[in-house]
């Protein structure tokens, strides 16, 4: 492949309603969306999901600009690419800022898929034509609207339903939802709201059999999470202390958790979260794709990579009409009671809407080869 020019623009949508974390309330989502344009024409699209504010993680939408600029764009613009697995190798000099490589490395895998003439899922290895999901469910201001917003996405038929949780919202809102929902797979996200003095505590949320905890402490912790992994019998899975395989492999030999979270954005791209698949595979450690509120471009990514076969656990990514009055990929993604049929259209498998992605543009930026 050789890149004639990238475009990055910024993009701003509207939330249909507000998503409450521990850390933080979002009411729209600024993001970059790439597309990566080779000397034939062809197109590749990616997606990153760094947000606005460094209260997820420290990477931003001004960080990833600044990375993609002054030193991700130049590396791949000036030298041609044999295969997406060059780019991670490429990048592998620069530290961290795994949103941005993983933003432009995503476009570059549905440019090569494209050019081969195969869906993103099989230029993946994927094997899968149909993948399970859950919903990740925001905090509500109160225990009727958020017992509400459960009822109407388990008749959704979501394969599961997550719940932020943080200190003060957390053991009395689970026992509410459990007695309402004896039966439905539930799983709790801290968003690393805890520390090991919430130990005794946290212990309290084994009586509802939760499939797992999402990162209940801090986002750089793999030691303390092993400390209250034997300390408790609900399996804890990490989101934010995972950004690499060798940051898989350390949490997995130290028993730090039982479940990885994967998502594309915050490990550095496929390739990466390929590697960490694998690995998990190996050491039957199950993993499930994760999700950052993404535009139709982000969740087609997704579903790509779900389609490996150790994605074993539904992954967060829900319909487009989850979040979006309008998606900017055609047809958009649905969840039938759960289940999303993977497109077997070539690259990432959708359309882009350039009309629906112009109207939600703010500003974009050409970097030529
Ligand atoms: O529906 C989604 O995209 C997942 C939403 C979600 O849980 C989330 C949203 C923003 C930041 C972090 C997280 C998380 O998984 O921790
Ligand atoms: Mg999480």
């Amino acid at each position: 492949m050789e890149l004639d020019k990238v475009i990055v623009r910024n993009v701003k949508m509207e939330l249909k309603s507000p998503f409450t974390t521990s850390f933080g309330t979002f009411f729209e989502k600024e993001f970059l969306l790439l597309e990566a344009i080779d000397k034939d024409g062809v197109s590749g699209w990616g997606e990153s999901v760094a947000f606005p504010s460094p209260w997820y993680i420290e990477e931003t939408v001004r960080t990833n600009e600044h990375m993609l600029q002054d030193f991700l764009l130049p590396s791949l613009l000036k030298q041609p690419i044999a295969h997406p697995d060059e780019v991670s190798e490429r990048f592998a000099p620069i530290r961290r800022n795994n949103m941005a490589k993983s933003a432009i490395e995503g476009a570059i895998w549905d440019l090569y898929a494209k050019k081969n003439g195969v869906p993103l899922y099989q230029a993946l290895s994927g094997e899968k034509t149909e993948i399970d999901v859950g919903i990740s469910i925001g905090i509500e201001e109160t225990v009727k609207d958020q017992l509400n917003v459960i009822e109407k996405a388990v008749g959704d038929g979501y394969k599961r339903i997550k719940l932020k949780i943080k200190p003060g919202w957390d053991v009395d809102i689970l026992r509410e939802v459990r007695k309402n929902f004896p039966n439905t797979p539930l799983m709790a996200d801290a968003n690393s709201a805890y520390s090991l003095k919430d130990l005794e505590h946290l212990k309290q949320l084994d009586e509802f059999d939760l499939t797992m905890i999402e990162q209940p402490l801090a986002h750089d912790d793999i030691i303390d999470h092993a400390i209250l992994q034997k300390a408790i019998s609900t399996p804890i899975c990490l989101d934010e202390s995972i950004h690499t395989l060798e940051d898989t492999r350390k949490a997995v030999e130290m028993g730090s958790c039982k479940i990885i979270n994967i998502k594309i954005g915050r490990v550095g791209g496929l390739t990466q979260s390929k590697k960490i698949h694998d690995y998990c595979k190996e050491q039957g450690i199950p993993v499930w794709c994760g999700g950052m509120l993404e535009s139709g471009v982000g969740r087609a990514h997704n579903i790509a990579l779900t389609t490996l076969s150790q994605f074993i656990l539904p992954g967060d990514t829900s319909s487009s009409s989850r979040y979006w009055e309008q998606d900017i990929i055609e047809p958009e993604v649905i969840a039938e009671n759960g289940v999303i049929k993977v497109p077997d259209r070539v690259g990432i498998g959708y359309e882009v809407n350039r009309e629906t992605i112009e109207r939600f543009t703010a500003a974009t930026k050409i970097y030529q080869a």
